[in-house]
């Protein structure tokens, strides 16, 4: 479903390459977690996967489409089937949940529809599902602002879910909340995944997290893969070249 063939990225003004070389293939219904100190890569890497960030050298191929041939344009409908959360969770602070949510629907509109701020009965309702089901009923019309981190990235994937995604992409989605709530996240977007036979593919600092509700764990170091692999594969001698003396 993506394939990465020999990817690397180069920032401009940078000596060191962000990723090196990386060789990968994602199918759909693998949930993967992507492990690695902070500055190995796994930004770039989940970056690269919807197109956000172009390798230097290399492609990305998503159903068998190159992402560094496609113009805009042709990476909208990419994107549109592609959830996306974030550490910081990437929320309108003093918008609703309900409006947050429907944010998620914008690539799928023109954009003079986006300007309107109007939506349509069944985007509402595909709204107010996704909200449902994140667990979220009743918090509709609740500023985002006004809501706890594990709330908010409840919001953030209810506006990834109402996107119809085939694939979801996390970046450190649980690096701010604590582990109770970090867990609870995971089960959310696990369930998810199964529910939606999703392809999944997360960057998680946590090594626990991974191997509790990973099928596969990739690990990064100074841009290059390090493991690939099942998570009861992941042992102490991986751990330590992973993290070294962190
Ligand atoms: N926009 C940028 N310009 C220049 N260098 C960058 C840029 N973004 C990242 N880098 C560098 O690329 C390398 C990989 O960064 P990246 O953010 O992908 O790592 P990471 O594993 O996600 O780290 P963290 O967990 O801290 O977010 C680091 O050396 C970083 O300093």
């Amino acid at each position: 479903m993506i394939e990465c063939r020999e990817i690397s990225v180069t920032y401009p003004g940078s000596q060191t390459k962000a990723l090196q070389a990386v060789n990968l293939t994602f199918t759909k219904g693998e949930f993967i977690c992507v492990l690695g100190k902070s500055g190995a890569g796994k930004s770039t890497f989940i970056r690269c996967l919807n197109g956000l960030q172009i390798p230097t050298e290399g492609e990305v191929i998503y159903s068998d489409q190159s992402l560094n041939k496609l113009s805009e344009a042709e990476l909208r409908p990419i994107r549109q089937r592609t959830g996306m959360i974030f550490q910081q969770f990437n929320l309108i602070p003093r918008l609703s949940v309900m409006q947050n949510v429907l944010t998620g629907l914008f690539g799928s509109r023109p954009s003079f529809k986006n300007l309107t701020g109007l939506f349509t009965k069944d985007e509402k309702s595909a709204a107010r599902n996704a909200i449902r089901s994140v667990g979220l009923n009743g918090f509709e019309n609740r500023r985002v602002e006004q809501l706890s981190g594990g709330q908010k990235q409840r919001v953030g994937i209810a506006r990834a879910l109402v996107q119809q995604p085939a694939v979801m992409l996390g970046d450190e989605p649980v690096a701010s909340l604590d582990p109770g709530t970090a867990n609870q996240i995971f089960t959310l977007l696990r369930n998810m995944h199964d529910d939606l036979g999703l392809l999944t593919i997360i960057n998680v600092h946590d090594l626990q997290l991974a191997k509790k509700y990973a099928d596969r764990v990739i690990a990064l170091k100074d841009g290059k893969v390090i493991f690939n692999g099942l998570p009861e594969m992941f042992g102490d001698r991986e751990y330590e070249e992973t993290y070294g003396d962190e």
